[in-house]
């Protein structure tokens, strides 16, 4: 256990797989000066040895942040991840060894809306094909099979931020909305909630994936699911890689069952820009593939640089855990005047008792004490009015079922 009372201008940032640089600014604007930025993901011996020296974090989809990999990150005390999903780190991993991590639950929204709606409307033109068929000197100038939007039912099985974004957008263009979720969500304008995946993948001639991945969506989209499908339907996917039996769609796609698809993600995906994409799906031309670019516009990318940045200074200045993903949640004032101490420790039973133990022995005055447990750990933050805060510190950490002590400078 490395634990900090680090100045500012010590605590190291890195950044991966090239976050944009809206978040080194901010970093820096903020007194962050020690900055590593990297374009590309890390191999894990790479990143091993990197984030042995980082106190900060940052990453997008990419980087896999395993128990194995964190065991390494001594020093480490926050992950930010550019994105929205975080399944690419150990939540729980990370907070027993009471390392927060942050997301930008909604920066990207909007990105992954648009291009899932203008997917709908390229596979219902199949456009795809018409356009791998023109590169190659053909002309398919053809009405078959192609379709207007206008009054169409697109099927959405994730009602989430992204599934409750398109339905908005989809029902401008006059489209039908039915959606499946596991749980009860409002419906947006006109859209209607299905009680099961069959009944939605029976009306639906755009099916599309917005759920997270978790062990309840692994594969949850194999053949059988592909088989309750409309014939000529359409299939949509830039949920997660692991969500869709990619053997089974391109099966579905030879075959002609489905009329197309759009692919964003996939169970393998390359590490960098210099990898080589493999996937059964290549030369199927009725399918549209991108590289999980889902999110990556312009606006998006910055918003999460400023977003995400923004809460890994906010805990490492201040100690606020607000909107964190694996952490309890603290929102805190300003301690201008006072020495600000931080406690993550296990939550068992007596922690509470022995910290204020520790600083009643001690002649401090307490200005604020702000608390809060999950059933795993628990955070305490101590406002106090005296300079001569190391002994106290030592002593806190001391007390056995403590992950971390620290100090904010
Ligand atoms: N392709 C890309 O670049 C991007 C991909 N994503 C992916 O999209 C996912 C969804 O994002 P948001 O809409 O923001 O998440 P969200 O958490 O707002 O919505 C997910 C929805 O899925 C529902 N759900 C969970 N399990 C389900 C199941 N088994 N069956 C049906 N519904 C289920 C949840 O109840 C929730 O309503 C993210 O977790 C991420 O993996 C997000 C952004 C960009
Ligand atoms: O932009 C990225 O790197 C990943 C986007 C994504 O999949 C997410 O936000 O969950």
């Amino acid at each position: 256990m490395a634990d900090l009372s680090l100045a500012k201008d010590k605590i190291r940032v890195l950044l991966l797989e090239g976050v944009h640089p809206s978040a080194v600014k901010l970093f820096e604007r903020h007194g962050y000066h020690q900055i590593e930025y990297l374009k590309t993901s890390l191999s894990d011996a790479e990143l091993k040895e990197k984030i042995a020296d980082a106190h900060i974090i940052g990453i997008r989809s990419r980087t896999q942040l395993s128990d194995e990999v964190l065991a390494y990150a001594d020093k480490l005390i926050a992950i930010g991840c550019f994105c929205i999903g975080t399944n690419q780190v150990e939540l729980d991993a990370a907070k027993k060894r009471g390392i927060v991590v942050f997301n930008a639950p909604f920066s990207n929204t909007r990105s992954v809306a648009e291009l899932v709606l203008a997917e709908a409307i390229m596979l219902l033109r199949r456009i795809p094909h018409k356009n791998a068929m023109a590169h190659q000197g053909g002309w398919d100038k053809s009405a078959t099979g192609s379709f207007e939007a206008r009054g169409k039912v697109l099927g959405i099985i994730g009602y989430g931020h992204i599934g409750s974004q398109l339905s908005v957008l989809a029902e401008q263009l006059g489209m039908q909305v039915r959606y499946y979720d596991i749980e009860d969500k409002l419906p947006m304008g006109n859209a209607v909630p299905v009680s099961t995946l069959d009944d939605l993948l029976s009306e639906a001639d755009i099916v599309t994936l917005h759920v997270p991945q978790t062990p309840q969506t692994h594969m949850m989209f194999g053949a059988r699911q592909l088989s309750r499908m409309k014939p000529g339907s359409a299939l949509i996917n830039a949920s997660r890689g692991t969500v869709v039996d990619i053997d089974a769609l391109a099966e579905a796609l030879k075959s002609e069952r489905l009329s197309g698809a759009a692919i964003d993600v996939f169970p393998q995906e390359p590490k960098g820009n210099d990898e080589a994409f493999e996937s059964p799906l290549r030369g199927l031309t009725q399918c549209i593939l991108t590289p999980h670019i889902g999110g990556s516009t312009q606006e998006a990318q910055e918003n999460i640089g400023i977003e995400v940045a923004g809460k890994l200074v906010r805990y490492s200045d201040n100690g606020s855990t607000l909107s964190a993903v694996n952490f309890p949640e603290v929102s805190l004032p300003a301690h201008t005047d006072a020495r600000r101490l931080l406690h993550i420790h296990q939550n068992r039973p007596g922690m509470l008792n022995a910290i204020n133990q520790v600083i009643s022995e001690s002649s401090m005055n307490v200005s604020g004490q702000y608390l809060q447990t999950d059933e795993a750990i628990g955070y305490v933050v101590i406002d106090v009015d005296s300079q001569d805060t190391q002994a106290i510190l030592q002593r806190l950490k001391d007390i056995p079922g403590t992950i971390r002590a620290r100090e904010l400078l």
